[in-house]
Formats: C-alpha cells, sequence, structure tokens
C-alpha cells in the first residue's frame, strides 16, 4: 500500500524526529537522496560537465536544492542558482558556493542551456499558485530542453488537497522527503508530479498508523479479491441483483452485467426493461420480470445504469434502497437518492457519481468538484453516510463519514473517459459487493481492476471501448493474481 500524509503529520513528525538529530541533519538527508536522484536521470557518468539550474524560494524547499546543488557541483556539474525570494536558505547558500555554484541575475540565459532544473521555490511551505515573479522563470524552465525536477512537490500546487490554485510548475519527476504528500497522488497536482520517488529521511517511526490518503498496489488487491473455495455454489460466492437500463438506454445494462459478471460474484440477476437484449448479449444472467418482491435472492444490488427519470425508475429505486443488503447506486439511480433515505438504510451503500453527478449532489458545479476532488469526495460521504467512489482522472473511494483515510486509485488511464466504461465499473463493484468485500475494498478493488483492464484493451495506445474493457477484466484478474 502506498501512502500519503498531510502536511500537519509530516510537520509533527518531522519536529519529533529533528529533536533527537543533529541541526541540518534532515535536510542534509533529503539533499542527498535528491541530488542521487538527479544522478540517476542525468544518466550514468553524465553528471561530470552537466549543466544544472536551481530555482530557489524563500525557505527550505530551497535549502533542499542549494545542498543538493552543492552536491552535484562536487561531482563536476556547472550549478547555477536562480533566487526567487526575497532571502534564501544562508547555510544552502554558502555550501553550494563552497562546491563552486554561482548565483545568476539571468535566469532565461541560464536556463537555455540547462540540462537539468531542480525547482525548489516551495515545498509543503507554499500557499496558492506560483507568484508573479516566478511565473516566466517557470515557463521558461519548462519551456526549455532540460529535465525538471521538483524539490518534494511542484512548486504552485496544495500538498494537502491537489488543488492547483493559479499557475504551477509541471515536473518531469518529484523526489518527495518522509513521506507522499496527498496533493502528489490526486489530481490536478498529481499531473504536475511526474514520476514520483521518495526519499527516506527516517520519518517512518514517527508517522501515525493512518495516513491521509493509501493506494492499493497489485498485491493488495490480489489479497483483497473473492478466490471461489472447492465448497462455493453460486450463492456462496454472491449474487449480484442489476438493475438497470431503459428503452432509451438499453445499451447500460448490458455493460453494467457485462461488468458483474466478470467480478467474482456466482451469478447475476437482472431486472429491468431490457431483459430480452440482455439475455441475448450474456445468456449465464438470470432475467426476472415479475413482481420485485419475488425476484429471489440477491446478496448485493446494483442500480441505477441507464434507468432514466420518471415513476417507475423511482418506484424500484424505493425496492432497491429498501432491501437489507448492500446497494450500488450509479448514474440515473443517483437522482433517486436523497442523505435521508440513505442514511436509513440498514446495510451499506456505495455512490459512485463521476465529476458532474457529484456536483448535481453537492449543489455546486463540475469544475469546482474537479478542482477539489478530496474535499468533494469526502463531503459526499459525510453528507450522506455512505461509502463514496467519485469517478475520474484520478478515481477516489471514501467510506463512511468522509474523515477517514481515502483510497486513490493509481490505475487509471485517460483512455477511461469513453461511454459506457462506468457502467461496467458499477457491474463490477457490485459483483464485489455481492461476494463479500466491504464496500471500500470492493469500490478501490473495482477501480483497480478496470484501470488495468483499459490499459491492457488499450494495447500500446488506442482508443478503447467500454465492452472492450469488459472483456479485458479476466485478463486484468490473472495479472494480479499471477504477477
Ligand atoms: N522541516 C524539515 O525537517 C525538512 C523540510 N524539508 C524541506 O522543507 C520544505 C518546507 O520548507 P518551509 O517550511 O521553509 O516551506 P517552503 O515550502 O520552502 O516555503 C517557504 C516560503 O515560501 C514562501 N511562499 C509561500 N507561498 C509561496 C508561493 N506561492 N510562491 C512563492 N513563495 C511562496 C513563503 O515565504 P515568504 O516569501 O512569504 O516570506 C514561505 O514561508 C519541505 O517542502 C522540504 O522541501 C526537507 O529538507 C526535509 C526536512
Ligand atoms: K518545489
Amino acid at each position: 500500500m502506498r501512502t500519503a500524509h498531510p502536511v500537519e503529520t509530516v510537520r509533527a513528525a518531522e519536529a519529533e524526529l529533528m529533536a533527537l538529530l543533529p541541526d541540518g541533519a534532515l535536510m542534509r538527508r533529503a539533499a542527498a537522496g535528491l541530488a542521487a536522484a538527479c544522478c540517476s536521470l542525468l544518466g550514468k557518468g553524465r553528471v561530470y560537465g552537466s549543466r544544472v539550474v536551481l530555482l530557489v524560494g524563500s525557505g527550505d524547499n530551497g535549502g533542499d536544492a542549494l545542498y543538493a546543488g552543492a552536491r552535484l557541483a562536487r561531482r563536476g556539474a556547472g550549478v547555477t542558482a536562480v533566487l526567487l525570494g526575497g532571502r534564501a536558505h544562508g547555510a544552502g547558500l554558502a555550501a553550494l558556493r563552497a562546491a563552486g555554484g554561482r548565483v545568476t541575475e539571468d535566469p532565461y540565459e541560464a536556463l537555455a542551456a540547462a540540462d537539468l532544473v531542480l525547482d525548489g521555490i516551495t515545498g509543503i511551505g507554499g500557499r496558492g499558485g506560483l507568484r508573479p515573479e516566478a511565473v516566466p522563470v517557470a515557463r521558461a524552465a519548462r519551456g526549455s530542453d532540460a529535465v525538471v525536477v521538483a524539490v518534494d512537490l511542484p512548486s504552485g500546487v496544495d500538498a494537502d488537497t491537489g488543488e492547483v490554485d493559479g499557475e504551477a510548475l509541471r515536473a518531469d519527476a518529484t523526489v518527495t522527503f518522509g513521506a507522499y504528500k496527498p496533493g502528489l497522488l490526486v489530481d490536478p497536482a498529481r499531473e504536475y508530479a511526474g514520476a514520483l520517488r521518495l526519499v527516506d529521511i527516517g520519518l517512518g517511526p514517527y508517522l501515525p498508523a493512518i495516513p491521509g490518503l493509501e493506494a492499493l498496489q497489485h498485491q493488495d488487491v490480489a489479497r483483497l479479491l473473492p478466490e471461489p473455495g472447492a465448497e462455493s455454489d453460486k450463492y456462496r460466492r454472491g449474487v449480484v441483483g442489476v438493475y438497470a437500463g431503459s428503452d432509451r438506454y438499453r445499451g447500460a445494462a448490458v455493460l453494467a452485467v457485462a461488468g458483474a459478471l466478470r467480478g467474482g460474484a456466482g451469478a447475476v440477476r437482472y431486472l429491468g426493461r431490457v431483459g430480452d437484449m440482455v439475455v441475448r448479449a450474456h445468456p449465464e444472467v438470470l432475467v426476472h420480470t415479475g413482481p420485485w418482491d419475488a425476484a429471489g435472492r440477491v446478496q448485493a444490488w446494483v442500480a441505477g445504469p441507464g434507468i432514466g427519470e420518471g415513476s417507475d425508475p423511482e418506484t424500484a429505486m424505493g425496492h432497491v434502497l429498501a432491501a437489507d443488503v448492500p446497494v450500488l447506486v450509479d448514474a440515473d439511480g443517483l437522482r433517486h437518492v436523497t442523505p435521508g433515505a440513505v442514511r436509513e438504510r440498514s446495510a451499506p451503500t456505495l455512490l459512485t457519481p463521476h465529476a458532474g453527478e457529484a456536483a448535481a449532489l453537492l449543489g455546486t458545479d463540475r469544475a469546482a468538484v474537479e478542482a477539489g476532488r478530496l474535499a468533494a469526495v469526502r463531503a459526499l460521504a459525510a453528507r450522506y453516510g455512505a461509502t463514496v467512489l467519485l469517478k475520474g482522472s484520478t478515481t477516489l473511494v471514501c467510506g463512511p463519514g468522509g474523515t477517514g483515510p481515502v483510497r486513490v486509485n493509481p490505475t487509471g488511464t485517460p483512455w477511461l473517459a469513453t461511454a459506457g466504461s462506468g457502467d461496467v465499473l458499477s457491474g463490477l463493484a457490485g459483483s464485489l459487493l455481492a461476494a463479500g468485500l466491504d464496500p471500500v475494498d470492493a469500490a478501490s478493488c473495482a477501480a483497480y481492476l478496470h484501470g488495468l483492464a483499459a490499459r491492457r484493451a488499450a494495447g500500446a495506445g488506442g482508443p478503447i471501448t467500454a465492452s472492450g474493457v469488459a472483456d479485458a477484466l479476466p485478463a486484468a484478474w490473472r495479472d494480479i493474481r499471477e504477477p
């Protein structure tokens, strides 16, 4: 599991550790790790004679850049510092000068010839986007041929929320110290970070066991996915009920069922208006056409994709929400849920909105949700007392109440922004619920598998379809089981 901790927590851990160490020891550890990462980015044998530019702000983030620059200068790099704050870390600057580095008044000339730029303008002490005086320099760095390495965080992004208020400096790689910060894992900030490297500065024992953010890795998902035993029958493996589709949106039912069939449940039961089409596409599905209370045993429901509006879906959603089993509500179904109805349920509820649907539920606009994804998923989980999976560029999952760690999905791909892929995801997550996973695990494992399947479907890169994602799910599942 990759974890991230908020700034306040990182600072507290640093303070505890720093009290036990000589002055400046932590910064020296950070700078040593940073310089080593720069050497590997420059390539073997390429440090000597390389041209390195340091963008130095007024705080310790600039200090890290200066000390790392001093190390690179001692290995023969030509190192030039651009001082962007009203002051610069004194000891770091002295170290750079002693190692043969220099300070320039002309950032543009230095940047035009640079092989590597270290962005030490701001780290966890930064507030808001880049200040106006730093903007043209940051743009010149980005526009140069140099590799841009962010020190701890890309300057201009918010470490805790992943928000970018104004302009930030996009990095090719970020070398972060002690712990990942939430903004490094959540869009829009994540997009600015490039490849991530964590430098261990010894903070581990001082960080709390429960992080702010966590990202599942292969082995976590392998451990959580259901595995049928020799004794399993379809009921033990779970029956997932799917209420989806309408005369207008028939494909949504087929796709949700396609996801559900590949999620490990023992059987899929379909209720809705397009049973004929569903059974033609998936003959193994149990289609129920009678009254709701005669639908038969179901261990979890997926409700909402393509059901449209009106009194029929409204009544049907009432039946689903009244069931004493976990319920996943997606897409059109989200229009028929109120916080009160969800809170009153006796079994867990999982809501899976995209940014537009989340905005409607929160009474805000889509852009606000996209700019503040972490805050939005926490607010929804708190308001509905439900688990929420917020789909999008970084899919987030938050447990009921909104205060626990948020899971961030690391397997997404922009190709997933394709019609119907959300229906496959909800079927898949519902199937995992029916198989007995708790809602946070079901949602985050489903997002993980769905992302892997999309990457497989995209192959070397190329458009994918929702059906293609569903078809690639068994292979994604195998990849996780047999890495
Ligand atoms: N503590 C430790 O043990 C270790 C810490 N480490 C390192 O320290 C970093 C944190 O250092 P920090 O606390 O000095 O904050 P930092 O991010 O450098 O910013 C400082 C100043 O920048 C300014 N400023 C603010 N916003 C701005 C903006 N938008 N644009 C421009 N300027 C802006 C503002 O000052 P002002 O100009 O307002 O006076 C603010 O006070 C951390 O990220 C890691 O790299 C590592 O060495 C490991 C050990
Ligand atoms: K930085």
